[in-house]
C-alpha cells in the first residue's frame, strides 16, 4: 500500500492485488514447519503435536464466526455467514468440520479426551487463536471479514498437504485426512464472498489500509502457531511445562 495519506484509494482490482501479494509473502505455506510436514520430514509425534494444536484453531472458528454473525446488520449477510457455523459445527452430532478434525486426531493415535481437554496446548497456540477470536469480536465488520481472507490461499496449501502427507507418512490414510476434502469447495465459496464484500466496502484509503492490516494480522496468527510448534517439537527439549509430550517411541 502507498502509505501516504494523500494517495488516492486503490481500485477494487488494485486492492485485490495488494491482498494477494500479502498472501504470497506471508501465508503459512511458506513456514518451515509446514514445509517439513508436507515433505515428510516430521515424525509421528510431531504430526500429532501439529494436529492437537490445530484442533484449538478449528474448535474456536465457530465461536469466531458466531461473534461476527451476531453483529452483521442484514439477514442477507447473516444467511451467508451462518453457513460457516454449519460447516464447522455440523447440524447433528458427529458432523461438521470440528468433528472431522477429531477423526484426524483419532487417526493419528491421539486420545479424544486428551485433545478436547486442551490441556496439552502450547501456550502460544492459545494466545494466537484467542487473538483471532478477539480481533473479530472487537474490530469493524469490514476488518473482521477481511481477516478471513487467508482462505483465499488455503486450497493450494490443503492440496499440497494432502498429497505430501499421503506420499510420505505410512501412518496417514485418506480417511484420516477426510477433514480437508470439503474445505476445497467450502473455502473458495467463503473467500469469494468475503473478497467481494471487501472489494465493495473498502473504499477509502483508511478502510483499505485496515483490510490489508487485517489480512496481515491473520497471516501472523497462522505463522505464530507454526513458530510455536517448530520451537517446541522440532528443536528438542523446549516443550513448555504441561504441554503435550510425545510418548517414547
Ligand atoms: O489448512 C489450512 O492451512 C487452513 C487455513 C485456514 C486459513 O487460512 O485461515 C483455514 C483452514 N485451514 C480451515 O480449515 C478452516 O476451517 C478455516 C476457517 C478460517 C477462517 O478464518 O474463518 N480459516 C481457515
Amino acid at each position: 500500500m502507498t502509505g501516504s495519506p494523500l494517495s488516492p484509494p486503490l481500485s477494487p482490482d488494485e486492492l485485490e492485488a495488494a491482498l494477494r501479494a500479502i498472501g504470497a509473502a506471508r501465508y503459512h505455506n511458506l513456514h518451515p514447519f509446514h514445509r517439513a510436514l508436507h515433505d515428510g520430514r516430521l515424525n509421528r509425534a510431531q504430526v500429532q503435536a501439529w494436529a492437537l494444536n490445530r484442533y484449538y484453531y478449528q474448535s474456536r472458528i465457530p465461536a469466531k464466526d458466531a461473534t461476527l454473525l451476531a453483529r452483521l446488520p442484514t439477514a442477507e449477510l447473516r444467511r451467508e455467514w451462518r453457513r460457516r457455523l454449519v460447516d464447522h459445527d455440523g447440524d447433528a452430532p458427529g458432523t461438521g468440520g470440528v468433528a472431522r478434525w477429531l477423526k484426524l486426531t483419532d487417526g493419528l493415535g491421539l486420545e479424544r479426551a486428551e485433545v478436547e481437554s486442551l490441556k496439552g496446548l502450547l501456550p502460544a497456540t492459545r494466545f494466537a487463536v484467542d487473538a483471532y477470536v478477539d480481533f473479530v469480536r472487537d474490530r469493524s465488520i469490514l476488518e473482521a471479514i477481511a481477516s478471513s481472507l487467508t482462505e483465499l490461499f488455503s486450497p493450494t496449501i490443503i492440496s499440497e498437504r494432502v498429497a505430501g502427507m499421503l506420499r510420505h507418512y505410512d501412518f496417514v490414510t485418506p480417511e484420516t485426512l477426510a477433514y480437508f476434502q470439503p474445505r476445497l469447495t467450502q473455502a473458495p465459496r467463503d473467500s469469494d464472498f468475503a473478497l467481494a464484500y471487501v472489494r465493495d466496502h473498502a473504499r477509502t484509503v483508511q478502510e483499505q489500509q485496515a483490510v490489508l492490516d487485517a489480512l496481515t494480522f491473520k497471516c501472523d496468527v497462522l505463522w505464530s502457531m507454526l513458530d510455536a510448534l517448530d520451537y517446541a517439537y522440532v528443536s528438542p527439549g523446549r516443550i513448555p511445562p504441561g504441554a503435550f509430550r510425545p510418548l517414547p517411541a
